[in-house]
């Protein structure tokens, strides 16, 4: 089997505070996630076919370029993608052999590959034959970003195949990303696909998986943080499945239901997210002197912060038995954790001070490993999508 023509890779992440309120325009903060999503491309130049390989959730699929190219839109702006027309939509939903109201994880990896498929090959100057590949180290479907992971992966190595988007040359073979003008092109694409998975995506999840880093996302604006790479976290996977498209519309119907009360709950949780990001910039200023007692301090509001912003997840309606069963684990051993993403199981993120005792860690992680949770230890703040050579 012939080398990839390309590979490129996209991280996860992992959202510390503001999930489903930067869904109403509400500041969040993020951090990729040292796990990654890989996309190799192999090129069949004497084919006819594409055929595209999603071992992880079992599934391959295989299209003549014939039928693809009948469902090419001819509006396509490579540089600012917008969301599919209704009549598009039909086309892309009948490559798939779905139809519009699927949820199912194979039925929305289809659609995210066919739009970018069809719409980056639409006027690109070469439409190439070929094998689409894209594993993942992220469970799908658990709140770590895996479906921005996939767009992100997907939308790189498609805008690289069809020279849309600049090849940097990595220095001895290393791996590189993009410039930022072609990073934002990336993401556009990204979110356009995230749009097909969740719905109505804020766009955090897809920026954080493109720049990488830790950021605070609103309404679109990004700020990139200069460090919060010291942030401990443990990752806790209750492996409750649960889609994110059913999680934001459920908040979107409560929200519908009860504004005046659900509104004052989503202005808290920004609340929340801007004392994060004071203390995450006096935590990595290279001016503020941390001593040891005020570092404590910083710890101490950071857990109230995630305490608060659990129950008022929970108040949204996003929240889990499994989830509550993690939060009684860790307070009791005097650690705070929440739910990180949509929530309704999926992960929960516990947050470690630097002189958290290694045997409480040890506890926590064997009560929560004996309750068939899968629990690790992660760093933050990896480099966003690269390019492998
Ligand atoms: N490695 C993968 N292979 C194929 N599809 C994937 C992969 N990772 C994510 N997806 C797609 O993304 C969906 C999960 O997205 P979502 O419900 O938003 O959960 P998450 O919290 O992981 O982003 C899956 O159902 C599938 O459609
Ligand atoms: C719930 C939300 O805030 C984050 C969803 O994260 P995930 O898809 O569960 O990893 C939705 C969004 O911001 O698009
Ligand atoms: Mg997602």
């Amino acid at each position: 089997m012939s080398d990839p023509e390309v590979v490129v890779s996209a991280p996860g992440k992992v959202i510390l505070f503001g999930e489903h309120a930067v869904v109403y325009g509400r500041k969040a903060i993020a951090s990729s996630l040292d796990l990654r999503t890989h996309l190799e491309v192999h090129l069949l130049p004497d084919s006819t076919s594409v055929t595209l390989e999603l071992p992880d959730i079992h599934l391959s699929k295989t299209w003549q370029m014939a039928d693809l190219a009948a469902a090419r839109p001819t509006d396509v702006d490579l540089k600012n993608p917008s969301p599919p027309s209704d009549q598009y939509l039909a086309a892309l939903h009948r490559l798939a052999g779905t139809d519009a109201d699927n949820t199912d994880a194979r039925s929305l990896a289809l659609l995210a590959f066919l739009y970018m498929y069809t719409s980056i090959h639409a006027t690109a100057r070469r439409c190439p034959a070929g094998r689409f590949h894209a594993s993942s180290q992220l469970p799908p479907g658990a709140g770590l970003g895996s479906s921005a992971a996939y767009c992100t992966a997907l939308a790189a190595g498609l805008l690289t195949m069809c020279d849309v988007i600049t090849r940097q040359e990595g220095k001895n073979g290393a791996d590189t990303a993009w410039c930022k003008d072609d990073l934002e092109v990336i993401n556009s694409w990204a979110f356009q696909g995230e749009r097909l998975i969740h719905g109505n995506p804020s766009g955090i999840d897809n920026s954080v998986s493109t720049f990488g880093g830790a950021i605070s996302f609103k309404s679109g604006e990004i700020s990139a943080f200069k460090s919060v790479a010291q942030l401990k976290i443990l990752l806790v996977n209750t492996k409750v499945p649960r889609s994110t498209k059913v999680l934001v519309q459920g908040v979107r119907d409560r929200y519908n239901r009860l504004p005046a009360i659900m509104e004052p709950v989503l202005n808290s949780i920004e609340e929340i997210s801007c004392t994060c990001e004071k203390v995450l910039q006096e935590l990595g200023s290279p001016t503020v002197e941390i001593k040891e007692n005020t570092q404590g301090k910083y710890y101490q509001v950071l857990e109230e912060l995630v305490d608060i912003c659990q129950c008022l997840l929970n108040a949204i309606g996003v929240g889990h038995p499994s989830l509550d069963k993690v939060s009684s684990i860790t307070s009791k051993h005097g650690l705070h954790s929440k739910l990180t993403g949509a929530g309704g199981g999926g992960c929960a993120l516990v947050l470690l001070r630097p002189d958290t005792a290694a045997d409480v860690i040890d506890k926590v992680t064997t009560e929560l490993r004996d309750c068939g949770f899968d629990v690790w230890e992660t760093a933050i703040g990896a480099r966003g999508v690269s390019q492998h050579s």
